[in-house]
């Protein structure tokens, strides 16, 4: 049984979708730490949900970045969408000749032990907001993230595409203006989203690595 620290049930429908474990949602607002970069936020989170749940956890900080606003809204999504909205992030990017964008997840999981530091392949999709530590990838440990003492592991997933006005009624946050391949992620059943989406490349890693390791 996996357990899911998240106050979104979207993403937990994803991840029960994917995932041949079980996936329990621990509905449990972990206090989010305000950083330029998903792995940082994520990793953070990672280690607040175990002290809390005291058992293995992942956590998963999202978001979506638009070129041509300097990858706005980036780690910043969920605030945004709560305080603007998906349409007026649409208004914002209608106004600029380029529409493209990319959403990306990254995946930490938390044990409370240590792993080998075998970093993984980075996507080579993405554009902007590729930090250092999103690079870095893999295992990590508390002196590369953020010295507080508790190794993560990180999986990354990425998808391309274009700002749209809102199209569809599935999914949740943005992915009504998200549209890849001619369709919004909002036009996708969750199955075809996984295939192609951040969460679900995201998803593809950490399954093959639970998977196959011991714990
Ligand atoms: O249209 C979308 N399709 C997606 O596949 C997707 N993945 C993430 N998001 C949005 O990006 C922000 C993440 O913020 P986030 O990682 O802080 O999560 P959250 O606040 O929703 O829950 P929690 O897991 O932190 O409790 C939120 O606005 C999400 O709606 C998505 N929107």
């Amino acid at each position: 049984m996996i357990n899911f620290v998240t106050t979104n049930p979207g993403k937990v429908a994803e991840a029960r979708e994917y995932l041949d474990e079980p996936v329990e949602q621990l509905d449990f607002d972990y206090p989010e730490r305000q950083a330029p970069d998903l792995a940082t936020v994520a990793a953070h989170g990672a280690r607040a949900a175990y002290r809390h749940a005291g058992e293995p956890v992942i956590v998963d900080d999202s978001g979506l970045t638009i070129d041509a606003l300097d990858g706005f809204p980036g780690p910043y999504s969920s605030y945004v969408e709560d305080k603007l909205g998906i349409e007026r992030v649409w208004e914002l990017t209608k106004r600029e000749s380029d529409h493209s964008g990319a959403f990306r997840a990254v995946i930490a999981y938390c044990d409370g032990e240590g792993f080998e530091a075998t970093p993984e392949p980075v996507d080579t999709e993405r554009r902007g907001q590729d930090t250092a530590a999103d690079r870095r990838g893999g295992a990590t440990t508390d002196e590369q993230v953020d010295g507080e003492g508790l190794p993560v592991r990180l999986f990354t997933g990425a998808a391309r595409g274009k700002i749209v006005a809102p199209r569809g009624n599935g999914g949740f946050g943005f992915d009504p203006i998200f549209e890849y391949d001619g369709q919004t992620y909002a036009e996708m059943s969750t199955e075809e989203k996984n295939a192609i989406s951040h969460r679900g490349r995201a998803l593809a890693k950490f399954a093959e690595w639970y998977e196959t390791t011991e714990r």
